[in-house]
């Protein structure tokens, strides 16, 4: 399966790399393990075999921790649970000569990493997760518990430890929970695969794909709740439309990748100068739109300034010539003023401000706003 999952699964992010990366050491680590067995016990090889076999199956446990992590929408913090891998590996190599020793310690350590990734797992998630996490974390509490069992079997009560192959209960135990729980954790995988890729879809359909801001549909959407937030706490709003200047010349003179490269430059300059609450958009081609919250017409041509001046000092060096636009202000008149009212008197100010001689910005309506 180790093998097999990177090949079906494809092209896949970091979360699922690690996830496969994770198995495939865990993998590695159990054929280590086994080979080890069919050798003179205690010999050089044993000793290396069995060394490297703790490392893989530490270290694979590390990057399923790590792409946990990412799946629960968090930032990797895998520092604790690599820091019990070394130990493990370095301790199993260090005490190898003493049996309990070194069953207890691989054992006790590895029944820590795993419980270090339950808790983790328990933590909750910064992103909408679906019910693969309690898969995992019932499947590795199994895990866990058997792991410990071990541990504490083989550091305590050595001759009680059977040997790998016998008969024994805690052998056929330990078995049938690591067959139960490599597939629960499979199952587990594919579905967290499976949900990150519909969060991602979702995101792709609300932005834009060459500028990475909201396209028109999604900032429609969330610019209607914002309108209503604004009507029912008597706050104002402004939207300002803006629409590149002589961008058919940029693409015709300079061609089309360095066109993208402006649009790209252009609403990166838009983020930079908003505050929070405020909705950038790609309206379409050349035109950008932003609606600003609890803004009155002072404070959306601040942000026309703040705009203005960005582009001023960084747009010709990082693109090599100057950038310039045209823009329409329209603010929120009344409690049954909508979007699409507002955005046609931005159109209007900014076709004025084409006319004008572009390079400015002009307002659509100047009465207050509620
Ligand atoms: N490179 C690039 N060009 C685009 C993209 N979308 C639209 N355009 C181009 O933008 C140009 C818009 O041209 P016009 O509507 O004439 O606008 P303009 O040249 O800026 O003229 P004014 O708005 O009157 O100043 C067209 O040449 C489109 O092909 C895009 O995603 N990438």
């Amino acid at each position: 399966m180790a093998v097999a999952l990177p090949y079906f699964m494809g092209q896949v992010n970091r979360a699922a790399r690690y996830a496969q990366a994770g198995m495939g050491l865990h993998t590695a680590g159990w054929i280590l393990l086994l080979v080890a067995c069919a050798v003179t016990p205690f010999s050089l090889l044993d000793r290396t075999l069995s060394t490297l076999s703790m490392a893989a199956i530490a270290g694979g446990m590390a990057f399923n921790a790590a792409a946990f992590d990412l799946w629960c929408g968090r930032a990797v913090k895998v520092r604790a649970s690599v820091i019990v891998a070394v130990l493990l590996t370095v301790g199993y190599c260090i005490g190898y000569n003493s049996y309990p020793f070194r069953v207890g310690w691989a054992n006790g350590l590895l029944a820590l990493q795993i419980a270090m990734v339950v808790v983790s797992l328990c933590r909750r998630p910064q992103v909408r997760v679906g019910r693969w996490r309690w898969l995992l974390v019932i499947s590795l509490l199994a895990q866990m518990v058997v792991t410990g069992w071990r541990g504490v079997l083989g550091a305590f009560y050595t001759e009680q430890f059977p040997h790998f192959f016998a008969p024994h209960m805690v052998n056929m135990v330990f078995s049938l929970v690591s067959n139960i729980t490599v597939m629960l954790s499979l199952a587990a995988l594919l579905l967290a695969h499976r949900d990150e890729a519909a969060r991602e879809l979702e995101r792709l359909a609300t932005v834009d794909g060459l500028t990475g801001t909201l396209n028109r549909r999604a900032w429609l959407e969330q610019a209607g709740n914002h309108l209503s937030m604004s009507v029912r706490y008597r706050q104002p709003m402004g939207v300002l439309m803006l629409d590149l200047d002589y961008f058919k010349q940029i693409n015709d003179t300079r061609g089309h990748a360095v066109g993208d490269l402006a649009l790209q430059k252009f609403s990166k300059a838009m983020r930079v100068v908003s505050r929070a609450g405020d909705l950038c958009c790609r309206y379409g081609g050349e035109e950008f739109c932003v609606l600003l919250n609890r803004a009155d017409i002072a404070a959306v041509q601040a942000y026309d300034q703040r705009l203005r001046e960005w582009l001023r000092h960084h747009a010709p060096r990082k693109l090599g010539f100057e950038l310039s636009y045209s823009a329409g202000i329209a603010m929120r008149l009344a409690d049954d003023d909508t979007i699409e009212a507002m955005l046609q008197r931005a159109d209007a100010a900014m076709y004025r401000a084409k006319q004008q001689g572009r390079g400015v910005t002009l307002t659509g309506d100047v009465r207050e706003t509620a």
